[in-house]
């Protein structure tokens, strides 16, 4: 007869590649059943559902169990705030963040380098991967989320003056600037007013249940930016650059941003790092090279991944289809996939590093909406 001791000692041997502990030290394996008759289930709860080698730890277990004399194995996959536990509580001051479990800005020190691309994208295939993942769109100086995911419809207003986000392709909860405001006004809003908008879109939403909340900040670094960072309690963010020096400069001053804040940044995306030639199928670096590298070196903040200028990449954003969705297959695509991937696990081990800032102590200037709009 298997006893659990035996069951934990043997899945101890399965290791966690990016959180460098085994699972079962890890608190991963719960909910140990063993039937008379051999039979063992047990649950595998994860951090986050879209964990990228979850299969692979399913797998392995199943193995594990039955090497182990199981008559048969069978290894749930949950997540953290999926059926088997409650979530882990992340502080969120308020009511309507709590379901929340990381909210992770997208930041880039300089205009039309693609942010709002990698965001709508990065959000799409962290989707693909199974988590629930909300957007706000907090551009205030050209909201464009709602073209990136072909939307056109406001969120609905409660009586409380809450707002439910509008669901979009791969069941994304999205709320953009976009939805409120004529577009060509939406760059001469004062800064105060801005700033106002958006701490009502932060909490005033109901997300309901979100593994991943990204809210793709106007670019800059600015007094805006810099409240916003204040006002929203981020778990983490991500950098947008190009690999140009004048944007990569920037890039500097985003992290530097971030940093000021206590907010950790867990990556840096560099995007349109390459064009592949259709003619000559040759790859040439249109904005110079090995930037992304040479900052991310620089200052220890990891390079989660390039993405290629390509043409379909820009009709996409413009046909409201992230092209993680339309061409999976196409480099592009891939490149979005994995850096969701990459993502997920950086923003696993900031969690099991315990250097997590999930509360701040902003303070919430209430106004209605009606005047915000
Ligand atoms: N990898 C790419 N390949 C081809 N076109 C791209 C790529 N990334 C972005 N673009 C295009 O570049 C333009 C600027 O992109 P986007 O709006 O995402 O930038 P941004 O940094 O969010 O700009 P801003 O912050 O100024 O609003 C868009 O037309 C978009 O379709």
């Amino acid at each position: 007869m298997i006893t659990e001791e035996q069951i934990l000692r043997a899945l101890s041997s399965v290791q966690d590649p990016d959180l460098h502990k085994n699972i079962v030290e890890l608190g991963f394996v719960k909910n140990i059943q063993i039937s008379p008759e051999g039979d063992v289930s047990l649950d595998l709860v994860l951090t986050t559902p879209a964990c990228p080698i979850r299969d692979r730890f399913k797998n392995q277990c199943e193995s594990i169990l039955m090497h182990l004399g199981a008559r048969s194995a069978v290894v749930n996959l949950k997540a953290k705030n999926g059926s088997v536990e409650s979530s882990p509580a992340p502080n969120f001051d308020n009511e309507l963040l709590k379901g929340v479990k990381r909210i992770v800005g997208v930041a880039s020190g300089k205009g039309g380098v693609g942010k709002s691309t990698v965001t709508a994208n990065l959000a799409m295939a962290l989707s693909l991967a199974g988590a629930r993942v909300g957007v706000l769109d907090a551009d205030i100086y050209g909201p464009s989320m709602n073209i990136m995911f072909g939307v056109d419809s406001a969120p609905e207003v409660f009586p409380d003056k809450t707002l439910a986000p509008v669901e979009v392709k791969g069941g994304i909860s999205l709320v953009s600037m976009a939805m409120f405001a004529e577009s060509d006004k939406a760059t001469i809003w004062r800064g105060p007013m801005a700033s106002q908008m958006i701490q009502n879109f932060v909490h005033r939403v109901r997300w309901g249940e979100l593994d991943y909340l990204l809210i793709d900040f106007p670019p800059g670094t600015g007094d805006i930016q810099l409240t916003l960072t204040q006002q929203c309690p981020l778990t983490c963010a991500v950098v947008v650059t190009t690999p140009q020096e004048v944007a990569l400069a920037d890039c500097r001053k985003g992290l530097a941003m971030f940093d000021s804040v206590g907010v950790p940044s867990v990556g840096i995306i560099e995007n349109m790092s390459y064009f592949i030639c259709d003619g000559c199928g040759k790859r040439h670096s249109i904005f110079r090279s090995g930037g992304g590298e040479r900052i991310s070196k620089a200052l220890g903040v990891p390079m989660l991944g390039k993405v290629p200028l390509e043409p379909s990449v820009a009709d996409c954003g413009d046909l409201g289809m992230p092209a993680v969705l339309r061409y999976p297959n196409s480099e592009s695509g891939r490149a979005f996939a994995d850096i969701a991937e990459k993502t997920i696990c950086a923003i696993a081990q900031l969690e099991h590093s315990g250097n997590v800032l999930h509360n701040f102590n902003f303070r919430f200037d209430e106004i209605p909406l009606e005047e915000a709009s």
